[in-house]
């Protein structure tokens, strides 16, 4: 069982989900990447378009009422910026301290938001008030999301970018779109500051840090990481003035384990580099990793060097799929092909270990849900929410044993102590999975493109039976028990 008042629910973003009826946002650099036809042509996106998806800007009632049946109470929404702010915040002035290239402090006061009222779309905000009217509504808990990957054209337009050395994200950020987010931060909490349970500020910025590098070095991970470690942590400040809700930040996770457990001193590095790094800044004021990078210190590791970034997360949002096997190279290190997250992207064959693999090339371990969330919960102590888990599984071969296996090792990790209140699963139904398009499905609901009708997947009717139960009912276990 899980505890009185678990959470059960959806994770979602704007880009991925809303377009596909009416209200097209061509206003984005992944509206305008995807519709690239060198990137087409180069295998780097589909060529499937995003405005022909599947439409929750206009069928969120349904969607709420499917997964209301299936028992949920619980949301988590991305915003998309560039619909609040079609057009540049930059004129707004605010006043910024820094100190070494360092943003220690960005002033947002009751005229900074009246200036940004002039410029934000006005009905662009009340269709995210009807949404979450909706949601409230129906007595769930909401989760409003700031940053999911896609940003304004009139921050990052991907036509400058270098797509050679860049193929993959291009949102990254800078000093001034550290300072249009904040803006455009703390405007959300000022309107949404009461409707909304908890904030996030951003979805796995870690999956845009990394991807993002001009090289590999780690120097350029940490100057990229620096970035969103101040985006947050000003964001945090500024947001705080209008909200007294909780504010985190969602991160990606791999489960990090070493080649055949030969080497824990690499798991506990690439573990720092990978999860710790980030949030031992924003949790301790810990920039370790700035040695080398950004500045050269002395600085001793576990001493706060930047008491403008600590205690700035209430909560952790925890995204985990699979885990990551790492081994040693010669400069460095690298994923082990054939498992976790690195199978090669081979549909339903077998991981080295044996596992299953789901349609997006990931080994399905259960296991490692309980190993992340222990691990952040030693490490912090903090409340967690799982805010994405599933698996791309059109024909709902494993999913129901996904569910199950995934719940029972979160049930697991409450048990031993974790503060985890809430499962939010991706996805409630199909949807523009990034630069696989369409193709990859994710939903507990199955989406017809062209008609726009949902179709329940059978896992949706297992997961109607866990939350009925508040757990996994008995006749349910087995689906638990098998390897992958
Ligand atoms: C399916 C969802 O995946 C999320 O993104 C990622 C990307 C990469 C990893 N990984 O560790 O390799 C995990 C999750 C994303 O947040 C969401 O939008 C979906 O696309």
């Amino acid at each position: 069982m899980f505890p009185k008042n678990f959470k059960f629910g959806f994770s979602e973003a704007g880009f991925q989900f809303e377009m596909g009826v009416s209200d097209i946002d061509t206003n984005t650099d992944w509206y305008k990447w995807s519709h690239d036809s060198e990137n087409i042509k180069n295998h780097i996106v589909s060529g499937d378009r995003p405005e022909e998806g599947v439409g929750y800007w206009d069928l969120y009632p349904k969607d709420h009422d499917l997964a209301e049946y299936i028992g949920m109470n619980a949301a988590r929404i991305g915003i998309e910026w560039s619909r609040i702010f079609p057009v540049s915040t930059e004129r707004v002035t605010v006043e910024v301290i820094e100190e070494n290239g360092d943003i220690l402090e960005i002033k947002i006061t009751e005229k900074t938001i009246k200036e940004l009222d002039l410029l934000s779309d006005k009905n662009a905000m009340q269709h995210y008030t009807n949404i979450f009217n909706d949601i409230k509504k129906r007595g769930w808990f909401l989760v409003i999301n700031l940053f999911h990957w896609s940003l304004p054209l009139w921050i990052n337009d991907p036509s400058n970018r270098n797509s050679e050395k860049d193929n993959a994200l291009g949102n990254c950020m800078n000093r001034s779109s550290v300072i249009e987010f904040v803006k455009y931060a703390a405007y959300i909490s000022y309107y949404f500051g009461s409707i909304a349970d908890r904030f996030a500020t951003m979805n796995e910025p870690n999956e845009v840090f990394k991807t993002c590098s001009e090289d590999k070095r780690v120097e350029s991970y940490h100057i990229r990481m620096k970035w969103f470690v101040e985006a947050h942590a000003r964001s945090y400040d500024a947001m705080k003035q209008f909200t007294n809700r909780q504010i985190g930040v969602i991160y990606a996770n791999g489960d990090v384990q070493s080649f055949e457990n030969k080497d824990p001193k690499l798991k506990e590095e690439v573990e720092y580099e990978q999860r710790y790094s980030f949030f031992d800044a924003l949790i301790h004021g810990d920039v370790h990793w700035y040695v080398g990078a950004c500045r050269k210190t002395n600085h001793v590791h576990g001493k706060s060097i930047r008491p403008d970034l600590s205690n700035r997360i209430d909560w952790i949002g925890v995204n985990y799929y699979s885990r990551n096997v790492v081994k040693r190279k010669e400069d460095g290190y690298e994923n082990v092909r054939g498992l976790g997250y690195d199978t090669g992207w081979v549909s339903y064959e077998k991981s080295l270990d044996g596992r299953s693999v789901s349609e997006t090339g990931w080994e399905i371990y259960p296991e490692g849900i309980y190993n992340i969330v222990m691990s952040y919960h030693k490490r912090y102590e903090l409340p967690m929410m799982i805010t994405e888990n599933g698996m791309a599984d059109d024909n709902d071969r494993f999913r129901p044993r996904y569910l199950v296996s995934h719940l029972k090792n979160l049930e697991r990790a409450i048990n031993d102590g974790a503060k985890v209140d809430g499962y939010l699963h991706w996805a409630l139904t199909d949807n523009f999975e990034w630069g696989s398009g369409f193709s990859k499905k994710f939903g507990l609901i199955k989406v017809d493109y062209k008609t726009k009708k949902r179709y329940l997947r059978p896992s949706a009717l297992i997961m109607k039976e866990i939350t009925k139960h508040n757990g996994i009912p008995e006749e349910l276990e087995w689906l638990g028990e098998d390897k992958f």
